[in-house]
């Protein structure tokens, strides 16, 4: 089949900077693509990549969508997949294009697709609220748990550990009666440093610590195994859960960590990964501990993500999509955060209203 392709390298700012502990970030860049048929159906997807996650850079994903011109011969995914080997996350976007045009296609010809549990209306998931890092997080923290949010995430790693463990116990006395604390290390910590964490979280209510440390995807193998065997370790010897989300950046980690044995949590950002569905389907075989969570990615990548979200079939875990409102043009937003997120208003996300808001603004 003849496709009509195009694609629009964009850069939004976001309303407030975004500290983690590889520094601030101001604005996001991306890609995101559009598939038409002869029949004028489209579909929309994102490249959302991280590079200082392992991710390719912004740079490779335009140049490998460049390279595929205006018309791509594509008579399924696995053929559209192969326009882009070179950027995973650039053929996740065309993966979600290719369902999205596939969807609206059986939508206009009156062949609605089958039902899946995803598709009450009714269901819906639970939300955790993002909290910035340092003593920000404490404001935070009482106008969320008035909204009624009942799991935070919050970044650490970003000053020295003995003042942010002060500041813990200053989160902890902040939080609503039965809420719960995710801690998000973004690998900044070394074994001992992580060790010093874990042992002041195990009486307090924390959910997991996340990627507590990471060997750099650039580093040597014997590296990163050393590393990879500290998690492991940690995640021994502590209570509070590790959960692993940096480890998991190219695709074939999860079942790599599945092989080994992983019982912590996988944080799973399905905009990274050229295949999202085959981890998922491998964690649920394996029946694992999934949290799905965000890149900080446009209403449509968004829409794409929180779709495979509200298909995971096991324990349900509160998503990591509370970041909303994010970016300064409000029409590039996916759903606003609040508590509980439904599937209708996933569903009612409009790429292509996305895509128009843009164009008009480039003009
Ligand atoms: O969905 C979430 O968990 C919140 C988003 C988040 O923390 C995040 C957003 C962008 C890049 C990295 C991370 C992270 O989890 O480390
Ligand atoms: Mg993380």
């Amino acid at each position: 089949m003849r496709l009509g392709f195009a694609y629009r390298r964009y850069r939004l700012r976001f309303r407030a900077p975004v500290r983690t502990a590889h520094g601030v970030w101001t604005e996001r860049e991306g890609v995101w693509v559009r598939l038409c048929d002869e029949a004028g159906h489209a579909g929309y997807g994102e490249a959302a990549p991280i590079p200082w996650f392992g991710t390719e850079t912004i740079g490779q994903t335009e140049a490998v969508a460049r390279a595929i011109g205006p018309k791509l011969d594509a008579n399924d995914e696995e053929s559209l997949a192969d326009a882009a080997v070179e950027a995973p996350c650039l053929v996740n976007a065309l993966r979600s294009a290719w369902h999205g045009l596939q969807e609206e296609s059986r939508r206009t010809t009156g062949h609605a697709s089958a039902a899946t549990q995803a598709d009450d209306p009714t269901e819906f998931r639970s939300v955790a609220a993002l909290l910035p890092a340092g003593r920000a997080a404490l404001g935070v923290i009482t106008e969320k748990a008035e909204a009624g949010f009942r799991v935070f995430k919050w970044k650490v790693g970003v000053a020295n550990v003995g003042d942010e463990l002060v500041l813990l116990d200053d989160v902890c006395a902040a939080l609503p009666d039965g809420a719960k604390l995710r801690l998000d290390a973004n690998g900044a910590w070394d074994r001992r440093q992580a060790e010093r964490w874990l042992e002041r979280c195990a009486e307090r209510p924390i959910e997991f610590v996340e990627q507590p440390c990471l060997a750099a995807a650039a580093e040597a193998p014997a590296q990163r195994r050393k590393i990879e065997d500290t998690l492991r370790g940690l995640a021994e010897d502590y209570p509070t859960p590790i959960a692993l989300d940096e480890s998991l950046v190219v695709d074939g980690d999860v079942a790599r960590w599945l092989a080994e044995g992983w019982r912590g949590v996988f944080v799973l950002k399905p905009a990274l990964l050229a295949a999202p569905w085959t981890a998922v389907a491998k964690l649920a075989a394996a029946k694992a501990s999934v949290v799905f969570s965000s890149a900080l990615e446009t209403i449509v990548g968004a829409r794409a993500a929180l779709h495979l979200a509200f298909t995971w079939p096991g324990e349900r875990k509160a998503l990591g999509f509370g970041v909303w409102p994010l970016f300064a043009e409000s029409r590039c937003d996916g759903p606003t955060a609040a508590p509980f997120l439904r599937w209708s208003d996933v569903k009612r996300l409009d790429p292509a209203r996305a895509w128009a808001a843009l164009e008009e603004k480039a003009s």
